[in-house]
């Protein structure tokens, strides 16, 4: 990895006219430059199909971070280091002219032939991508070339085999970094720091003193514009393929011996290998799904799922996910985690519950309640912190406890501060650190885990959608896998307190 906090480099954004650059990438490399992160030795080509000029592309960058604007950072400055290029995919002359642009750019800029590729655009481009760059040369130069490839990673494990091994043909996977923007996120990086660095956690993480594991990302947002992708995606690619398992994996590792991509990536695949591997015929046991239908989001009404914008009226697609995962092996045997992800739910929010198992013998019981188990929660967004629930004397009385809590947050002062997960990200493609991207290895495990899910929901139409709705938390359904185990749902309030 290297060590110099202002690497010098070009990028180069396929898809530059698209949703993910103006929403993320513009404002993220932006905030990189507020921070001096980026040397002055900089340029970024955007390409894609429209006839737009570099005075364009400009134009619709310095539109995208004219939020972020302060006194320290010159706006026009900034965006003069912006070049368009008009260009094709398929067509080798759209990459032989790149080649030129990036070699004068180099020269320009005082830049050694350090090159990323940033493939922001439709997958079925990726392949095609990699393979031209290599072929006409852009990665022939005498510095280093990286390419960023964006979600989603194929659609089942066959075609991401297939599209990893046309890009593995033009790039070594020390050159790829695939993108889950949930690993640039402050309290996702913060899980290693947690477990590996506090000595009253790491003893207990493991089946003697936790009960179970909770994780949930819900969403207030619908599909919005991009139903015709997410039909052929739903909940469980588009969010428990990457995100979730990367959080179990994160969670449930084994402490590496070293805070080396290498063996943080090895003790990750070592958890998705011991999933506990379900036939197509044991998925209801083991998974919910759920389609959102009419109801009340943030005090506005909002359309059934089946309603949106190219989605099809009859749609089987799930729109939420729940699951209990088991993870087979020595520390974790018998704990379930459990998972749960949807859109058009009642709030935006991430959070991790670790449950620890009650003491064996209690002596101090809530007047008529069994006692609270402790609670160790991890928010991950909005709020960014931990909290931990304990038990506690009652002031009035030495018999009775009261459920106390210990509050972290990280971003509660000024939201603002924390860096956005694009640009941490972005950054560390810069430095060469592929810590938080995802190897071949851990997609082609979460893939095959997947695959048996997705499966079983395509062979068998859910005959009860849409099953929940929107501004709930979810189908019955998922509240009943946890009840049969014993277990439910810990309801996080957004002053951290827990909701029955
Ligand atoms: N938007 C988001 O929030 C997120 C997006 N992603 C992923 O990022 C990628 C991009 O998404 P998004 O920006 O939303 O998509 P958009 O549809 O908004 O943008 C697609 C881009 O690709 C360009 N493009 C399409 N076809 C061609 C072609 N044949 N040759 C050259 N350029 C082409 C388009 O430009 P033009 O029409 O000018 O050619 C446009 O710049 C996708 O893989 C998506 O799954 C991942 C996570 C979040
Ligand atoms: O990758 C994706 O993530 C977003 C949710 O990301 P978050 O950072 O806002 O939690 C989700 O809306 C989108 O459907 C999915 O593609």
């Amino acid at each position: 990895m290297m060590t110099n906090t202002q690497p010098k480099s070009i990028i180069v954004i396929f898809g530059a006219t698209g949703d993910l650059a103006k929403r993320k990438l513009f404002p993220s490399i932006f905030r990189l430059y507020k921070e001096n992160k980026l040397s002055e030795d900089f340029a970024v080509v955007g390409v894609a199909r429209r006839p737009w000029t570099n005075d364009e592309l400009r134009s619709n960058v310095k539109k995208s971070v004219e939020k972020l604007q302060s006194e320290n950072a010159d706006v026009e400055k900034f965006a003069s280091h912006f070049y368009y290029q008009p260009f094709d995919v398929t067509d080798v002359a759209s990459y032989q002219q790149l080649n030129h642009l990036l070699s004068d750019l180099d020269k320009q800029y005082n830049v050694p032939g350090n090159r990323i590729f940033y493939l922001a655009m439709a997958p079925e481009f990726f392949g095609t991508i990699a393979s031209n760059l290599k072929d006409e040369g852009l990665t022939s130069t005498e510095g280093w070339s990286r390419l960023v490839i964006e979600k989603p990673f194929g659609h089942n494990h066959p075609s991401a085999k297939q599209l990893n091994e046309q890009i593995r043909q033009a790039f070594n996977e020390d050159q790829i970094y695939r993108i889950d923007h949930y690993l640039g996120k402050e309290m996702v990086q913060n899980i290693e720091v947690i477990r590996f660095a506090n000595a009253l956690f790491e003893p207990m993480w493991n089946n003697q003193y936790i009960s179970n594991i909770q994780i949930t990302s819900s969403e207030t947002l619908g599909v919005e514009d991009r139903g015709r992708y997410y039909e052929s995606s739903g909940a469980l690619r588009d969010m428990v393929q990457n995100h979730m398992l990367q959080m179990v994996a994160l969670l449930a590792m084994e402490p590496p011996i070293k805070l080396t991509p290498e063996e943080i990536r090895s003790e990750k695949v070592k958890v998705l290998r011991a999933l506990r591997k379900m036939d197509v015929t044991e998925v209801d046991d083991y998974f919910v799904r759920g389609q959102y239908g009419k109801g009340i989001v943030e005090e506005q009404e909002v359309q059934a799922y089946n309603e949106e914008q190219s989605v099809d009226p009859d749609s089987n697609t799930e729109t939420f996910v729940s699951g209990k995962l088991m993870i087979d092996n020595f520390r974790w045997a018998g704990v379930p985690i459990y998972i749960r992800t949807g859109k058009r739910m009642k709030e935006k929010s991430t959070e991790i519950v670790v449950q620890f198992k009650d003491l064996p013998m209690n002596l101090y019981f809530n007047k008529g309640k069994n006692i609270h188990p402790n609670l160790l929660v991890i928010h991950i967004q909005p709020d960014e912190g931990i909290t931990l629930h304990l038990n506690a004397r009652k002031a009035d009385s030495a018999a009775t406890s009261t459920p106390i809590k210990l509050d972290y947050c990280n971003n509660c002062g000024d939201k603002m501060n924390t860096p956005e997960a694009y640009e941490r990200l972005i950054y560390d493609c810069m430095r060469g650190d592929a810590t938080n991207f995802t190897h071949w290895d851990e997609v082609s495990l979460s893939w095959e885990f997947v695959d048996t899910i997705s499966q079983a929901w395509a062979d068998k139409k859910a005959d009860n959608f849409p099953n929940y709705e929107s501004g709930s938390m979810g189908p019955k359904e998922s509240d009943a896998l946890l009840a049969k185990d014993g277990f439910h749902w810990w309801n996080i309030s957004k002053n951290h307190t827990l909701e029955d």
